[in-house]
């Protein structure tokens, strides 16, 4: 018979045609001006990474098991020690009023409605306790971590950990990966600069300051090249009780030294190939560093991740919980908080989905047994 045999959604309501996170990013991506899309968008360099994170994915495949009793199948599982609906949370993303006014409210509230974490940029639109309130005006509950440069000033370090903590955030994230500015042609080739009439209430710049600057002269300005574990970590442990992330972490190597150093977790995680270009897509990097940890830290990974299935590899290759970055911007420039909404909504159904599909029933079902790698001319390799 002729025709397509999926059946055609109604193309009724605004979101109708929203199917899934590539379909978002397409209709987002034609809503924003060049100068901003390409911003979000875009890695550095050579763009190897960003792509890669993304297909690297695809050389991995399921191994479901059948006949499995998934009528109570449960997604849910912990993020900082507390109760999250399911394994995802939004990373941190400077800039999100550029993408909708709302920016980081927006998201906090749809994070918070649909029960995830969100980790709020140093460089965010709206304050820790704005955010913060907003998220806790949905669900009561709502965790939020704080993310952090290694700066130039300890003195504003310092008081963005004192306020994030003093708020209630639960962790700080401290970005390991941009002593400088990856290589972005994009911002230079668009002489991207910082937008009029966004604030950056954590930064205590005002914002005219801010605004018309690219982002080497603006925001980068505030890293310290001469960052290194000895200074920053120790220093890090006597200021704050929150728990320390080690973000941007690729190697075993870095992830035994985090260990070693008392942190609380490392997000393998390349900043979404925005900085090195040329490194392993985070999900190729994700072993070695599980494999080093052998259970001592905990290990969440970001990079790349646009579907529930994408969410499962991760999970079943060590991750314990995962993160997106871009998703929830291409969410905010489709349609504001219900933009996140509709994002957040299409990963949760996916990835449990996919776990009634595997015959999982809970998280801790998704183990390596889960997945295989086809190699060129053989059969179906396990892990
Ligand atoms: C527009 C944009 C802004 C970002 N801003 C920050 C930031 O302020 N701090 C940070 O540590 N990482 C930042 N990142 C990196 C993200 O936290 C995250 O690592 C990355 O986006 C994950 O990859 P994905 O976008 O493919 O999901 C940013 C990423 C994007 C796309
Ligand atoms: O562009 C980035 O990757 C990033 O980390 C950032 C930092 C400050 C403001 C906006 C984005």
């Amino acid at each position: 018979m002729a025709g397509n045999p999926v059946p055609i959604p109604a193309k009724t309501g605004p979101h109708a045609k929203i199917l899934c996170i590539d379909d978002l990013r397409i209709a987002a991506t034609e809503k924003l001006p060049a100068g901003a899309r390409d911003f979000y968008n875009s890695g550095s360099t050579d763009q190897l990474t960003l792509h890669e994170n993304t297909s690297a994915y695809s050389k991995y495949r399921l191994r479901p098991r059948v006949l499995v009793d998934v009528s109570r199948c449960d997604p849910s599982t912990t993020c900082f020690a507390s109760p999250v609906a399911f394994p995802l949370g939004v990373s941190p993303a400077g800039l999100q009023a550029m993408a909708h006014p709302s920016g980081e409210l927006a998201t906090a509230r749809a994070c918070a409605r649909r029960g995830v974490s969100m980790c709020i940029s140093s460089f965010a639109n709206y304050s820790v306790s704005e955010i913060r309130a907003a998220g806790l005006g949905v669900r009561g509950d709502m965790r939020h971590a704080m993310q952090l440069y290694t700066m130039k000033d300890r003195g504003l370090e310092e008081k963005i950990l004192r306020k994030a903590e003093s708020e209630g955030c639960s962790a700080v994230f401290l970005t390991a990966d941009s002593p400088v500015l990856g290589v972005r042609y994009n911002e230079w080739r668009n002489d991207f600069r910082t937008p009029k009439g966004l604030n950056f209430p954590a930064l205590e710049w005002d914002a005219e300051d801010i605004q018309g600057r690219t982002h080497d002269d603006g925001f980068m300005s505030f890293n310290d090249d001469g960052h290194n574990w000895a200074r920053d970590i120790p220093w890090l442990r006597s200021v704050t009780k929150m728990e320390i992330w080690i973000k941007g972490v690729l190697t075993a190597e870095d992830t035994l030294k985090a260990i070693e150093m008392g942190c609380d977790g490392v997000l393998v995680s390349n900043h979404g190939g925005r900085q090195l270009d040329g490194v392993a897509a985070t999900i190729d990097a994700l072993p070695e560093c599980v494999e080093a940890a052998a259970g001592r830290i905990r290990i969440h990974v970001d990079g790349g991740i646009r579907s529930g299935t994408d969410m499962f590899k991760a999970l079943a290759l060590g991750a314990e919980h995962v993160w997106v970055g871009r998703p929830a911007i291409w969410g905010l420039a489709y349609d504001g908080e219900q933009g996140v909404d509709l994002m957040l909504d299409t990963f949760y159904n996916e990835f449990k989905r996919c776990m009634q599909l595997t015959g999982c029933n809970s998280v801790k079902d998704i183990t390596k047994a889960c997945l295989g790698v086809v190699r060129s001319d053989g059969p179906l390799a396990r892990l």
